[in-house]
């Protein structure tokens, strides 16, 4: 039986969520530090150590079936991968960054100008869209020193809490684009390689969902337990079980954790007592 080879980035910034992604789903491996090849011992899953920046390449050959890589590299690389899932970790922007002292933020600043970054087909495409011509100056790492050895009037790169920004007396002027780690696939995959993906995607949706949702108990008056109901967004129903105290019911839902800070001053007026928030390991709907 042929098995589904996946591409993670072997160290780096979507190493770590990839390897937990996987673990949730059920798949069992040692993790081996030096080995760029592991096998899956209970699922048919082959998974590959590799640089982040040629996963598109070896998509793109069929080298690897399906791989984990940030979104912003598939633009910037411009290969012919599908994606399957937004995975909603590794969440960043590519930005236009200026020096502090630069107190515009108009993009014409950067007319004639020179921009150091490692995404220059990013970085091109947006410049030639606005109509900016600049001198782009490609890098591979530590863009962020460029303008201060003067080697660039800004710079063009990766953004997430912007602390590399501000230690290095950058701004972030422009957001080009915004990024997550995603799963994609190559466009060579014969049906047998399609099904187990098919079985492997169904198991992180069922992460993915749970990860957003929250299991909520409370306890309610019988004649509020409509009210109550009517705040809450549910996959069905609530369900309703009668506590031993008599006129009182323990009712459960599921809920958005977002959703849950928004409805919760609510849900106590409408007569909800003893509310408890639980995590949801897997969901199927
Ligand atoms: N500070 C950050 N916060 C969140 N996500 C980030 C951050 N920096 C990078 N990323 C995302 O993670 C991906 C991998 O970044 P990382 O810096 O680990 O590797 P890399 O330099 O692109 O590559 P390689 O594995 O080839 O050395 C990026 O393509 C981007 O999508
Ligand atoms: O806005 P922040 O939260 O500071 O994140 C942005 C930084 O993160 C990335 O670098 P990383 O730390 O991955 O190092 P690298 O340059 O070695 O890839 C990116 O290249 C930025 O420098
Ligand atoms: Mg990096």
């Amino acid at each position: 039986m042929s098995k589904l080879k996946i591409a993670i980035q072997k160290s780096g910034r979507l190493n770590e969520d990839s390897l937990k992604l996987l673990k949730s789903c059920g798949i069992s491996f040692n993790n081996g530090k030096d080995q760029l090849k592991v096998e899956v011992e209970n699922f048919p899953l082959e998974i590959l150590y590799l640089r982040n920046s040629d996963i598109p390449q070896y998509l793109e050959d069929g080298t690897a079936d399906i791989a984990i890589v940030g979104e912003n590299l598939l633009i910037e690389k411009q290969k012919k991968v599908e994606v399957i899932l937004p995975l909603g970790f590794s969440k960043c922007r590519v930005s236009l960054a200026v020096p502090k002292e630069v107190k515009t933020d108009d993009l014409a600043y950067f007319q004639g100008k020179r921009i150091a970054t490692s995404y220059p087909v990013t970085l091109g495409n947006y410049l030639q869209k606005n109509n900016i011509s600049a001198e782009i100056h490609t890098i591979s790492g530590s863009v962020e020193i460029a303008p201060n050895i003067g080697l660039a009037d800004g710079i063009c790169d990766i953004v997430s809490s912007g602390s590399t920004l501000f230690k290095n007396g950058l701004r972030e002027t422009q957001v080009i684009l915004k990024s997550q780690a995603v799963l994609v696939r190559s466009k060579l995959l014969n049906n047998e390689k399609l099904a187990i993906l098919e079985r492997l995607v169904f198991r992180m949706k069922a992460v993915l969902k749970a990860k957003n949702s929250k299991y909520i108990l409370m306890n309610v008056k019988n004649e509020n337990i409509e009210a109550v109901s009517n705040l809450l967004p549910v996959l069905k129903s609530p369900t309703i079980l009668p506590l031993a105290e008599p006129g009182w019911s323990s009712l459960h839902s599921v809920i958005n954790e977002n959703q849950f800070w928004e409805v919760i001053d609510e849900l106590k007026l409408a007569g909800a007592e003893d509310i408890l928030i639980v995590p949801i390991d897997k969901m199927v709907v």
